[in-house]
């Protein structure tokens, strides 16, 4: 028997020399693959339109029967919102790095996740996109091809939806669906109600509300919504979003007028989870409240829906309806709380594969 090539060095040490002519193995390495919503590559018209396009099309974020969906979404949506929604995207844009905060802090989490991990030599850190770039099947085969055949999926969503945990993982199956020698897979489970999690939020709140010079008589914990129908016809996603406000509020030692949950992002006409994060705002204001600060608790990282839907147009909603003071506390993302989470969560769950 004799090693076939320098190529199989690492393989001989784990399964033995390979004879000659042997098909080079890579193995032994354990990838973890963060994986978020995903984003635009640009803001100009084309880029917007095939993000909107491949995310629009995922039967799991629209249900709708495709011969009903597709004349709306390709003669109406995709005719109109790459324009809208490429407006509201240059407002945030990361001009130094030419890319959206979502993927800017989505890289930073998987920089400082594969520093933190040093000391599992075996694991390999990746970061990757349901929607766009880097595609999730591109960086699965990336992993692969380093050897690893395990993978550790971790979709960045605290509160499980089959709108976004679950087609996070289908997409990593359906990229195994092309690649032979396919890993086992781990995911890591939604986190609403961890208690590192928890921490995290309520130390980040207070903080933040340490630097303001006023103290807001209501804090808003705002969710991306999801549809009703969804929510009725079993997405677990609401309880997990009223958890984790209630689990907050007991950590801060607030009660419930102090701590609110709202529901935000409302895409097409069906009604959505409610309260409604804009109607509230403006309610609130003119019922006198003078002074919100609004967290997103659902959201690892700030992106549009938190830049520019929190921060420019529920502030301008907030003023115009008579309010004064108006903060927005910003996500976990790679502060070192939000590592925290990430980091705990990840040693927990590669526990008996490392
Ligand atoms: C955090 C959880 C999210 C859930 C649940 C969710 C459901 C959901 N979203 C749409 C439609 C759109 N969402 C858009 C952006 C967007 N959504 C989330 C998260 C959740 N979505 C994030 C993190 C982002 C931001 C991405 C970024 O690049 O910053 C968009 C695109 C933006 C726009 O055109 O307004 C759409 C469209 C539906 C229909 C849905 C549930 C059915
Ligand atoms: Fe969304
Ligand atoms: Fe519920």
């Amino acid at each position: 028997m004799t090693i076939a090539s320098p190529t199989n060095a690492d393989a001989a040490k784990t399964i033995g020399p390979l004879p000659a002519g042997h098909p080079a193995v890579k193995q032994g390495k354990i990838g973890v693959m963060l994986i978020n919503l995903g984003t635009p590559d640009g803001i100009e018209f084309a880029p917007m339109w095939r993000y909107l396009r491949e995310f629009l099309s995922d039967p799991r974020v629209i249900e709708l029967n495709k011969a009903i969906w597709y004349p709306i979404l390709y003669g109406l949506v995709l005719t109109t919102r790459p324009k809208k929604s490429g407006a509201n995207y240059a407002r945030i844009w990361n001009r130094e790095m030419n890319e959206s905060p979502l993927r800017t802090f989505t890289r930073a989490q998987g920089e400082k996740l594969a520093k933190a991990l040093t000391d599992l030599p075996n694991v390999v850190v990746d970061w990757a996109m349901r929607y766009g770039n880097p595609s999730t099947a591109s960086v699965a085969r990336r992993l692969v091809e380093q050897g690893c055949d395990r993978i550790m999926s971790f979709p960045l969503y605290p509160q499980y939806s089959a709108t976004t945990t679950a087609t996070a993982n289908d997409q990593l199956f359906r990229a195994l669906m092309e690649i032979r020698n396919a890993p086992a897979i781990r995911s890591v489970p939604p986190y609403y109600d961890e208690p590192v999690y928890i921490e995290a939020l309520a130390h980040s709140i207070e903080r933040h509300l340490g630097t303001l010079d006023f103290k807001p008589e209501v804090v808003i914990a705002s969710y991306h919504g999801i549809p009703k129908p969804y929510f009725e016809k079993g997405d677990p996603y609401h309880c997990h979003c009223l958890k984790t406000t209630r689990l907050l509020r007991t950590r801060l030692g607030w009660d419930e007028n102090k701590l609110i949950t709202t529901f935000q992002s409302r895409f097409g006409a069906q009604e959505w989870l409610q309260p409604y994060t804009d109607v509230t705002v403006e309610k609130l204001a003119k019922d006198g409240v003078k002074s919100i600060a609004i967290v997103n608790p659902g959201f690892s990282v700030d992106c549009i829906e938190t830049l520019d839907e929190i921060g420019r147009e529920a502030a301008e909603t907030f003023h115009h309806a008579g309010g004064k003071n108006f903060a927005h506390i910003p996500c976990l993302n790679d502060s070192a709380e939000g590592m925290a989470v990430v980091e705990t969560l990840v040693r927990r769950e590669l526990s008996g594969w490392v």
